[in-house]
């Protein structure tokens, strides 16, 4: 049992797995990694490294599946990148032993932005060119190698619609994506993640000082707690308010970013045929 205590002390649910029940994800979700490489005819995975949790976990439970020779890293900052998360996205990559490449993206980004400059001082416009470059770097380099993008997504982030369209959701699977944010943390820290990294702040990094829980306006304990109760779960918004220690104003977020964000979850929509 890992000794690393990933759930605050007031979260409204305790999503905690057990131990066999962290070695049948951990299982699952590296046969999951080894068929789709498989399936695609690839000879591997290439992923971005950001030194945060959801893309360090991604990527041991890749190393499990398909060996240190079967994953190549990319860390790739710009300016808004903290140099001490750059460095613990390197720190991974050597403990796994895996090939990487650190690619400067701002040059990247500059290009676009003096293209549209009235678009580069939108933050949040200027945020997606990163991330969406980040998008074409790994599968440059996919393509290149015969290998297939891995994304990094957990189910609060595709559920609240928390990525970039075509960004960080532009991958070919999703190995951690039906995990909850503390299940993501749990089972880093079971998997041997070092605890300063599974405790690490979320963030984006699309900007200095973003954090996921400052620009959602929630925590991820409270989002994991409606998705599972409310959104994924039976119960109803009044009975998860009466028996949880969460807002009906909690839930009603939730629910809209939910809302808001299906166009994420879905192909491009187009007309139906017309009758002839
Ligand atoms: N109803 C609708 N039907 C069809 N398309 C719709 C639409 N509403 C917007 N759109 C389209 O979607 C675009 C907006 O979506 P998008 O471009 O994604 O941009 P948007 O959702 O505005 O911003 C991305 C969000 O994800 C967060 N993020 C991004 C990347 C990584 C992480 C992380 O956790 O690491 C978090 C970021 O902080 C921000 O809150 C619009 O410009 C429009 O093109
Ligand atoms: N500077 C970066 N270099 C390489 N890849 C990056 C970088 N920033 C983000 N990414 C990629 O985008 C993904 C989405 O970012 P996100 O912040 O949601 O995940 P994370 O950083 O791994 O974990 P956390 O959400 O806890 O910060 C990352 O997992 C990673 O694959
Ligand atoms: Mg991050």
């Amino acid at each position: 049992m890992t000794d690393v205590d990933v759930l605050s002390e007031d979260a409204p649910l305790d999503l905690r797995l057990s131990d066999a029940e962290l070695e049948a994800h951990r299982e699952h979700i590296t046969t999951f990694i080894r068929d789709t490489v498989a399936a695609a005819g690839a000879d591997g995975a290439v992923l971005g490294l950001s030194g945060g949790i959801d893309s360090t976990l991604t990527a041991f439970l890749a190393v499990e599946a398909l060996g240190e020779d079967g994953l190549h890293g990319l860390i790739m900052p710009s300016v808004a990148n903290a140099e001490d998360m750059m460095s613990d996205a390197e720190a991974v990559a050597e403990m796994l032993g895996i090939t990487y490449d650190v690619v400067e993206i701002q040059p990247i980004a500059e290009t676009f932005f003096n293209t549209f400059p009235e678009a580069a001082n939108d933050r949040m416009a200027a945020g997606n060119v990163y991330v969406r470059a980040r998008g074409v770097l790994n599968y440059f380099v996919a393509n290149h190698e015969n290998c297939i993008v891995l994304g990094t997504g957990n189910r609060a982030e595709a559920m609240t619609g928390y990525f970039t369209k075509y960004g960080d959701q532009a991958v070919d699977c999703n190995p951690v994506g039906n995990l909850y944010k503390q299940q993501v943390r749990q089972l880093a820290a079971h998997v041997g993640v070092p605890e300063g990294l599974v405790m690490q702040t979320p963030s984006a990094e699309m900007w200095s000082g973003q954090t996921d829980e400052k620009e959602l306006g929630l925590t991820y304990d409270v989002i994991d707690a409606v998705l599972a109760l409310h959104i994924d779960g039976p119960l109803s918004a009044s009975a998860t308010v009466r028996n949880f220690d969460i807002t009906e104003a909690q839930i009603e977020r939730v629910v809209e970013l939910y809302e808001q964000s299906a166009h994420k979850r879905s192909m491009p929509p187009a007309p139906p045929s017309l009758d002839r």
